[in-house]
């Protein structure tokens, strides 16, 4: 897996792949890794499938209530707070998440990194999974607070698909949100195999040429 996640100007650019494996075997292309917890939050997964996708559900579920109890959204920082307790709790007994939380509060743009061992982090830049070294390789040599949405998009597309070109288990869809004010808005889903001809655009041959 690879998952990335920035902060920028125009506020949060979210992406990751869509490849599941067991071991060797791919298992799935088009699982989704980017998950709605609510308009104006998204979590990413990376790590062990099932705990993922449950204690992602599970977080939806606490915020929503959160909401319903006071009458008010939650923050970022209080939605990343009560994943990491929660993961905390259950230390040493195998769970293997690892996550993003990014949303828009009042606080304006907002970014954590939280993990099965209890680690939470607030960033600007975050890239998560098996892919994450070669995510961060173009990521960080691009990188600019003031890229417009377009840019920032297009980065984090090359990063994800640069990650799949390289870790076998990463793949499929690579797939781009950005949160702005008024909430996520998903900008793409392309194929990498697409973006590979789309970046490396196969040169005519001699005869195609003469043609
Ligand atoms: C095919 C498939 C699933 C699957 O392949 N499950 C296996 C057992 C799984 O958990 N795979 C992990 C890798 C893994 C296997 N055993 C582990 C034990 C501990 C930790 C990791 C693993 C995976 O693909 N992880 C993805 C992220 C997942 C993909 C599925 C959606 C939720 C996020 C990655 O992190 C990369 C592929 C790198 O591992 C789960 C699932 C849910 C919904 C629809 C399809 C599937």
């Amino acid at each position: 897996t690879t998952t990335l996640a920035f902060i920028f100007k125009e506020g949060v650019m979210v992406a990751a792949d869509s490849r599941a494996s067991m071991g060797g075997y791919i298992s799935s292309q088009s699982v989704k890794k980017i998950i709605e917890i609510n308009p104006y939050m998204l979590g990413t997964m990376a790590g062990g499938a099932a705990d993922c996708q449950f204690w992602h559900r599970n977080l939806g579920i606490k915020c929503r209530l959160h909401e319903l109890a006071n009458k008010r959204r939650i923050s970022v920082a209080g939605a990343s707070k009560l994943l990491a307790n929660i993961l905390y709790s259950y230390r040493g007994m195998g769970l293997s998440v690892g996550t993003m939380i990014a949303g828009w509060d009042e606080q304006g743009p907002g970014l954590y990194y939280v993990d099965s061992e209890g680690g939470r982090l607030k960033g600007t830049r975050f890239s998560v999974g098996s892919g994450s070294p070669y995510a961060y390789g173009v990521l960080d040599s691009g990188y600019r607070f003031d890229l417009s949405v377009e840019e920032a998009a297009e980065l984090a597309r090359r990063a994800i698909y640069h990650a799949t070109f390289r870790d076998g288990a990463s793949g499929g869809v690579a797939s781009v949100y950005h949160v702005g004010p008024n909430g996520w808005k998903k900008l793409s889903g392309d194929d990498v195999g697409e973006l590979h001809y789309k970046y490396y655009p196969v040169e005519p041959t001699a005869v195609e040429q003469e043609m």
